[in-house]
């Protein structure tokens, strides 16, 4: 068992998609394949479930990856602490957040960062970022950007970089709220607008708290995974949402959407830098965790 196997096991457990992983870590099909089967005849048990369309991890995989991630941390770790030059940090750390959060907060993040560690190299992934959490905690990720929860699961370090107010939207060019719901959310007047929700997070949490102080049953037209296409469904017209202030300003479809002043507000959102706790004394999460600041 070679680190490269494992770094392909890793790969393909993340996308399980046999043909993009073998065009993303340059490896033929063929020898994907054969990789992957010499795992699973080692271990002695399938480590993924194939059929004609889908690729998907069986129990025992699940273990692996976990395995195979500290596995490769050690590795990387120890190679690190042989270098002869050992102020260079080199290796693979990966970080995970929304496509907002890539524009919003990775150029100042990383452009320093960067600059201290050449060799370091990153694995952008970007998603919903109600996943964040969850993400760091199964060790898909080293470091990911999400918004606070209420409260922190343990073994969870949470590194604040910005907070945003979280927004009602609307279409800009239909009326989907009157001014008597808009200042007066009721059951009655509320019980037609259609809602297009978070599948799960923290906004999601807000606005079913917020939803039910006001005795609302929300009629839900969608629920979406991630904040950006909760834009693009509300801006044509489908109903309305709740996404963070951060998410409008860099939202292209930012001119099709209206926002609503809601009174109460919802509680705003912590946005920040999430990782396992007991893994802030490896190296190179070390390093990302406590990098200078711009400037
Ligand atoms: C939670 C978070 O990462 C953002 C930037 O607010 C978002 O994408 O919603």
């Amino acid at each position: 068992m070679d680190a490269r196997s494992l770094r392909l096991f890793l790969a393909l457990a993340d996308s399980l998609h046999f043909g993009r992983t073998s065009r993303e870590q340059h490896v033929s099909p063929s020898a994907l394949s054969r990789i992957i089967r010499q795992l699973e005849d080692t271990l002695g048990t399938p480590l993924f479930l194939r059929d004609n369309r889908s690729v998907t991890l069986t129990r025992e995989g699940l273990r692996f990856r976990e395995y195979a991630a500290g596995v490769l941390r050690d590795w990387d770790t120890l190679q690190q602490e042989l270098r002869q030059d050992g102020d260079t940090l080199r290796g693979e750390l990966s970080l995970y957040c929304s496509v907002t959060a890539s524009y919003s907060f990775l150029y100042d993040i990383l452009s320093r960062f960067r600059h201290d560690h050449p060799r370091i190299e990153l694995k952008l992934h970007t998603g919903d970022p109600a996943q964040a959490v969850e993400r760091v905690r199964e060790a898909r990720e080293d470091i990911a950007i999400g918004a606070r929860p209420d409260s922190l699961p343990a073994g969870i370090a949470f590194q604040p970089i910005a907070r945003s107010d979280l927004r009602f939207i609307g279409p800009l060019d239909t009326l989907a709220l009157s001014d008597e719901q808009v200042r007066q959310p009721s059951p009655e007047n509320w019980r037609d607008v259609p809602m297009i929700l978070s599948e799960e997070g923290l906004a999601r949490t807000r606005i079913e708290r917020w939803l039910r102080r006001h005795g609302i049953r929300p009629r839900i037209y969608a629920q979406v995974s991630g904040n950006e296409a909760i834009v693009s469904m509300v801006s044509l017209g489908f109903g309305i949402g709740v996404v963070p202030q951060i998410v409008l300003d860099s939202s292209p479809l930012a001119g099709h959407i209206r926002s609503y002043d809601i009174e109460p507000p919802l509680a705003p959102y912590d946005i920040g830098l999430f990782a396992l706790e007991k893994r802030l004394k490896e190296p190179l999460v070390r390093a990302f965790w406590e990098r200078r600041a711009e400037g």
